[in-house]
């Protein structure tokens, strides 16, 4: 049998995490491969990513690539992944979740409560900006600066003094070996995560049995629930991977692990107001935990917060 083709982004972060999947298929004693594939949101470091496209601009190009039988999986960032799937493509497998927080990449070990007033955070996320403009109203003040490229790029340009700190998940510091760049965690209840960080997807085409068995070992039950939650969520809100929305869900420990627990926030891009909402169900029907909570979440005027303002 010919070795897998794993396709891949570019990215430090891409590779390490398409090779999580080879080391873990060859564990298997399955032969896998990475394809390197380039997509528009590597190409296209300048404008603010909510200008190329919206939500996927990371996943088409490998998704493309599937489609032409150029590879045979796609490794994606499942956050990254428009919260409604394709009819040719099939979600195989949702390894287990690395950590989902958000944490703080800031100068001399500075926190968001110990930076000074004025300093400069980089985010090019609305949903992270919207956040810390809603922190910064209850404490601190700081300015949210936009700010492109890998997570590399943006640890060095804290190191080079261009901002004071950013904000980037913890999960990719993680995969990269840099959890010591990590200043500060944030409280998942707190500063809420986006929908999958965290978690990885692997994607195939539609009906591909060889390669829906050759990666059903690496599902996760427990993951692949949670993010369903938060990815149901997700659409329900009509709401991509750039709007300010986090969800996090988690399975509640307990004898039974029988109940999924989700925690959600909305937030206005200019953090002038936000709804949360939390609840929990049980672990079969995570698909409507999602839509339950969306549901409280727009009768509380989340839609209207959320809503896109084009200029
Ligand atoms: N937006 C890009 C992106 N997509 C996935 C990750 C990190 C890994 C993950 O969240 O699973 C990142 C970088 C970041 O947000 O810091």
């Amino acid at each position: 049998m010919t070795a897998i083709r794993i396709g891949t982004r570019r990215s430090a972060l891409a590779l390490a995490q398409s090779q999580l999947i080879v080391d873990a298929l060859a564990r298997l004693g399955i032969e896998a491969e990475l394809v390197e594939v380039t997509t528009e949101g590597d190409r296209n470091q300048t404008s603010p990513l909510t200008q190329i496209g919206g939500t996927g601009v990371f996943v088409s190009a490998l998704r493309d690539a599937l489609l032409a039988e150029e590879i045979d999986l796609a490794v994606h960032s499942l956050k990254d992944l428009p919260s409604k799937g394709i009819e040719p493509i099939a979600l195989a497998a949702v390894p287990g979740r690395e950590d989902p927080r958000d944490v703080l990449v800031a100068r001399d070990g500075l926190t968001l409560e110990s930076l000074p007033a004025g300093a400069r955070i980089g985010t090019g996320s609305p949903r992270r900006a919207a956040q810390l403009r809603l922190l910064a109203k209850e404490s601190t003040h700081f300015e949210v600066a936009d700010i492109r490229g890998n997570v590399d790029t943006r640890v060095r340009k804290v190191r080079e003094g261009a901002y004071d700190a950013v904000v980037l998940a913890r999960a990719g510091l993680a995969r990269l070996g840099r959890l010591d760049e990590v200043t500060e965690t944030f409280d998942p209840a707190a500063f809420v995560p986006a929908p999958g960080q965290g978690a990885l997807a692997i994607e195939c085409r539609t009906g591909d049995e060889r390669m829906l068995a050759a990666v059903a070992p690496l599902e996760d039950r427990e993951t692949r629930a949670a993010v369903t939650a938060e990815r149901a969520l997700l659409a329900e809100l009509e709401a991509g991977c750039a709007a300010p929305v986090g969800a996090f869900a988690q399975v509640l420990p307990g004898p039974d692990n029988a109940q999924l627990s989700l925690h959600a926030i909305a937030v206005a891009p200019d953090g002038s107001a936000s709804v949360r909402m939390s609840m929990s169900g049980s672990f079969g029907e995570a698909h409507e935990l999602g839509r339950k909570v969306a549901a409280k979440l727009l009768a509380d005027g989340a839609g209207r917060l959320i809503e896109e303002r084009v200029t």
